[in-house]
């Protein structure tokens, strides 16, 4: 069973999706991002699942695409803001080459303010996202191989880093 060269974890607005994309192509391997791989399963974008079915239902389906893509997705991997929450996807990720994007409180807020709506940080964004790194900080901790702090940092240049962090070959050297 093959396995993903690369992990990203970290809070919303840290760049797993971007960042993901970029290092796929640096290495020349698919993408794949399983907040994209439930939406497409579910037929509907995450904010009306969370309406729908609520966070729970929302939680499983998460835990079961990143059962599929840590089993058989052998490219780079982007996980949701909280699917380090599991415990049966923390143990999923041992062994695996895992990566922790790190951000600022306020370069999240200003990155996240312009992207797609993320429910969990719909109202009052700057409260909910402290709070959700409190609870989540010693989790990606935890299944994290190396930390990448991504402030002031383009895209590129956290690619980059995070090549350099896990000592694979960057094409772009
Ligand atoms: N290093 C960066 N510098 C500036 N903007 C960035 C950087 N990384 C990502 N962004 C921007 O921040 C926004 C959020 O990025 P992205 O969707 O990749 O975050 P995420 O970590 O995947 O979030 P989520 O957990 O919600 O999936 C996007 O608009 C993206 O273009
Ligand atoms: O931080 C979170 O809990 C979330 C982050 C997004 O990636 C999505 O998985 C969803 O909006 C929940
Ligand atoms: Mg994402």
């Amino acid at each position: 069973m093959s396995s993903p060269v690369v992990v990203l974890v970290g809070p919303p607005g840290s760049g797993k999706s971007t960042v993901g994309r970029v290092l796929a192509e640096r290495l020349g391997v698919g993408f794949r991002d399983t907040d994209a791989d439930i939406e497409e399963q579910a037929g509907k974008p995450i904010p009306d699942i969370f309406v729908d079915e609520g966070e729970p239902h929302f939680r499983a389906l998460e835990a079961a695409a990143v059962r599929g893509a840590a089993n058989g997705h052998a490219g780079v991997l982007a996980l949701g803001g909280g699917a380090v929450m599991a415990e049966p996807t923390r143990e999923l990720l041992r062994g695996l080459p895992v990566v922790f994007l790190e951000v600022p409180l306020a370069d999240a807020v200003k990155r996240v303010g312009l992207d797609a709506p993320r429910p969990l940080l719909a109202v009052n964004p700057r409260a909910r996202w402290r709070e959700l790194m409190e609870a989540r900080r010693p989790l990606y901790l935890e299944v994290a191989t190396a930390v990448v702090d991504t402030a002031g940092r383009t895209p590129e240049q956290v690619a980059d880093a995070v090549l350099e962090a896990l000592e694979l070959n960057n094409p772009h050297d």
